[in-house]
């Protein structure tokens, strides 16, 4: 069983909790396959990241990534939580903004933002954008301009970094879509012309090298390169940045052989290196953000299917099957990311068949879990994939027409519908017919 499910979390007749409510009651009552998400876990998580920051003793800002997983009901605990957040998208900030999430809180990032959400993010007033690349900069300056509008800005910058991760997840190498490039001088012209704007209020610079880090290493190379640029803007371009925003991608514990590093260890280390740059070069230290999206969502949320069909391929493998997969959860398919598995409703029978857990959909690399040591399965069983928290609702699709799961909040022993199941009539709501 994984490590990471205390007794406390288990009803005596074995039944899995999450948030104090008992998983098989989720299933009865509001159908798998289904996420749910102890909301404890996240709101620790955040007073976590605070209380190092505190203890440091330097300003900060904790900017929530609601591409991991960005529903109305997460902004309005996010916002409850008093911390900032980002998006990428039109539709992201309509979600924040519907929730009553705080415009001036909000920073908007994007390798190819639209006019349209250009448009929106000065129509709402929204806290900063951070630039991506010099036609992102022209439409600011024309759009401020014709508007009259100011708006705090940032430009992310690729400090050429890598990351070690995977690489479709990696993105603080100088080969990537993101970002103006450190080394030819790029982000230098930004600059330049960012000063030169007049609607334009340059806070700083910020960068992202990718996400499920294991190490300090890249974080502190980061921000040693990133120091070192602000320090340089401040000498040859008389601009003293006050924000240096470090992105998010600490790396968090999906299976017993992963041993990430506790956040305080990542944090600290960018803070110290921060700090000891701006005393050494006599730059003011500037205020510290970072964008974490997984570490605070990720261990929070378990989903849950309904066991069906097994097959047995005898001496090679035994396959269950559940009644979700890609279309809930696309990770394993995209990035073959490992996940635990446990039966929620056989918690105290021993582990002693393994298995393979099979999606419904009509892919071979359709699956969930390899080799997964679970109690004998049968059909009906409740099946729950833990740490699923991140980027699974989120990147939820429609795929072969199946309508996406239901998402539960659970706290304290009660559960609450934060997102509908929905319906096959949903999934022709916007298909007109030929004739
Ligand atoms: C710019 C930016 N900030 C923050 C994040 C959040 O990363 P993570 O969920 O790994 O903390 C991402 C995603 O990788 C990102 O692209
Ligand atoms: N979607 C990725 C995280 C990186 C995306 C954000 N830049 C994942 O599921 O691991």
């Amino acid at each position: 069983m994984s490590t990471q499910i205390t007794e406390h979390q288990i009803t005596n007749d074995g039944h899995l909790l999450i948030g104090g409510v008992d998983t098989t009651k989720l299933a009865s009552e509001y159908g798998t396959p289904l996420y749910a998400y102890d909301i404890s876990i996240i709101r620790n998580q955040i007073t976590h990241f605070k209380t190092i920051f505190e203890k440091a003793d330097v300003k900060y800002q904790i900017s929530y990534a609601s591409k991991a997983f960005a529903i109305l009901a997460m902004y309005q605990l996010i916002n409850k939580e008093n911390i900032h957040c980002d998006v990428v998208s039109e539709g992201e900030l309509y979600t924040a903004k519907q929730a009553g999430f705080p415009m001036d809180k909000v920073s908007f990032h994007g390798n190819n933002k639209s006019v349209q959400e250009l448009t929106m993010a000065l129509d709402q007033k929204i806290g900063c954008i951070i630039i991506d690349n010099f036609y992102e900069l022209d439409l600011l300056k024309q759009l401020t301009q014709e508007r009259q509008q100011s708006i705090n800005v940032m430009i992310r910058v690729t400090p050429g970094i890598s990351a070690h991760t995977h690489e479709y997840i990696s993105t603080g190498q100088e080969d990537s879509k993101f970002g103006f490039d450190l080394n030819s001088g790029q982000a230098d012209k930004a600059l330049e012309q960012i000063l030169a704007a007049p609607y334009l209020k340059m806070l700083g610079a910020h960068c992202h090298i990718g996400s499920q880090i294991f190490a300090t290493a890249g974080f502190v190379g980061a921000a040693e390169k990133m120091m070192d640029l602000l320090i340089h803007w401040q000498a040859d371009f008389d601009f003293t940045a006050t924000v240096l925003n470090l992105g998010g991608g600490f790396g968090i514990q999906y299976t017993d052989d992963e041993k990430p590093l506790a956040p305080e260890v990542f944090i600290t280390s960018i803070i110290e290196e921060v700090k000891q740059l701006s005393a050494t070069n006599n730059f003011p230290c500037p205020e510290i953000w970072i964008e974490p999206g997984r570490s605070i969502v990720g261990s929070a949320g378990i989903s849950l299917y309904t066991v069906g069909s097994q097959k047995t391929i005898p001496n090679v493998r035994d396959y269950v099957a559940v009644d979700g997969g890609m279309g809930d959860n696309i990770r394993p398919a995209l990035y073959e990311a490992k996940y635990e598995t446990v039966l929620a409703n056989k918690m105290n029978e021993p582990a002693t068949h393994k298995v393979s857990v099979a999606g419904k959909y009509c892919e071979s690399g359709d699956m969930l879990a390899w080799d997964q040591i679970l109690p004998t399965t049968t059909a009906g069983d409740l099946l729950a994939v833990l740490d699923t928290g991140a980027y699974g609702y989120s990147m939820a699709s429609n795929y072969n027409r199946n309508p996406r799961p239901a998402v539960v909040f659970c706290d304290e022993g009660e559960s609450k519908l934060v997102v509908n199941r929905e319906t096959t009539e949903d999934l022709i709501k916007l298909d007109l017919p030929l004739e």
